[in-house]
């Protein structure tokens, strides 16, 4: 019969956090020293960084909008935006995206942040789980938004964004069967940035109608 030490020392360890400390604090980030025990029991320190602005009782940063905007004898296209990024210095190619304000459901804060930047009414589709944005470096979250929008509508003929004070912010329009093509164009021409959720996205509709016999491991 086995003893309970030799049934403890089966079970697998989990990584778990023992203590996070705030090293310097912003207005809208702060570097925190997470300590942590590994799966080995080995005790482990990692720096962290975290936005002070998450909402109490909100699990998630932000929201990222993936905005589809369909008309008639039109491509559906998708509705990016260009906008200078401190951080980077440069000019980035990025999905809407926002923090999620208090008391705002994930869809609430998608509408008004797609509105908000380039002044479309959106209708949600679905949304995704929390999901991570650069767990290596933070603890930011976004949900994924799917809006669609229709550009029938009067209130989408002609849309204003609705900026804050030192947002500034330009809306790309690009056909949904274009998308990679045309994000490689505006690269090749410009100093521009583009997120990596946009180029996944442009990347999977590639592959998502790709012919099997134009996969690159079965060529030749
Ligand atoms: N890390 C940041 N530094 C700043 O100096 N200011 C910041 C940071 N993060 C957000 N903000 C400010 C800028 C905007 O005025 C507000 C809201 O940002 P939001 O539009 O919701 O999100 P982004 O589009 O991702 O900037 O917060």
């Amino acid at each position: 019969m086995e003893n309970q030490n030799s049934e403890a020392a089966s079970t697998p360890r989990k990584d778990t956090i023992i203590k996070e400390e705030t090293l310097i604090k912003g207005k809208w980030v702060q570097l925190e020293e997470t300590t942590y025990v590994d799966h080995e029991g080995k005790t482990r320190t990692w720096e962290t960084v975290k936005r002070t602005t998450r909402r109490e009782g909100n699990d998630a940063d932000g929201v990222a909008i993936i905005p589809v905007l369909l008309r008639t004898l039109h491509y559906d296209c998708m509705v990016l935006i260009k906008q200078f990024r401190p951080p980077l210095g440069c000019y980035c190619l990025e999905f809407p995206a926002g923090l999620i304000d208090e008391n705002e459901t994930a869809e609430q804060a998608a509408l008004r942040e797609l509105e908000e930047e380039t002044g479309y009414k959106g209708e949600v589709v679905e949304c995704s789980p929390v999901s991570c944005l650069d767990p290596g470096l933070s603890n930011c979250t976004t949900y994924v938004v799917t809006v669609h929008i229709n550009g029938e509508e009067f209130a989408n003929f002609k849309p204003k964004p609705k900026l804050a004070d030192g947002e500034f912010t330009e809306t790309i329009l690009i056909p949904k069967q274009d998308l990679r093509k045309r994000i490689d164009e505006m690269v090749a021409k410009e100093k521009l940035v583009v997120d990596a959720r946009v180029y996944t996205y442009a990347l999977a509709l590639e592959h998502a109608v790709a012919k099997p016999f134009e996969l690159p491991f079965l060529k030749g």
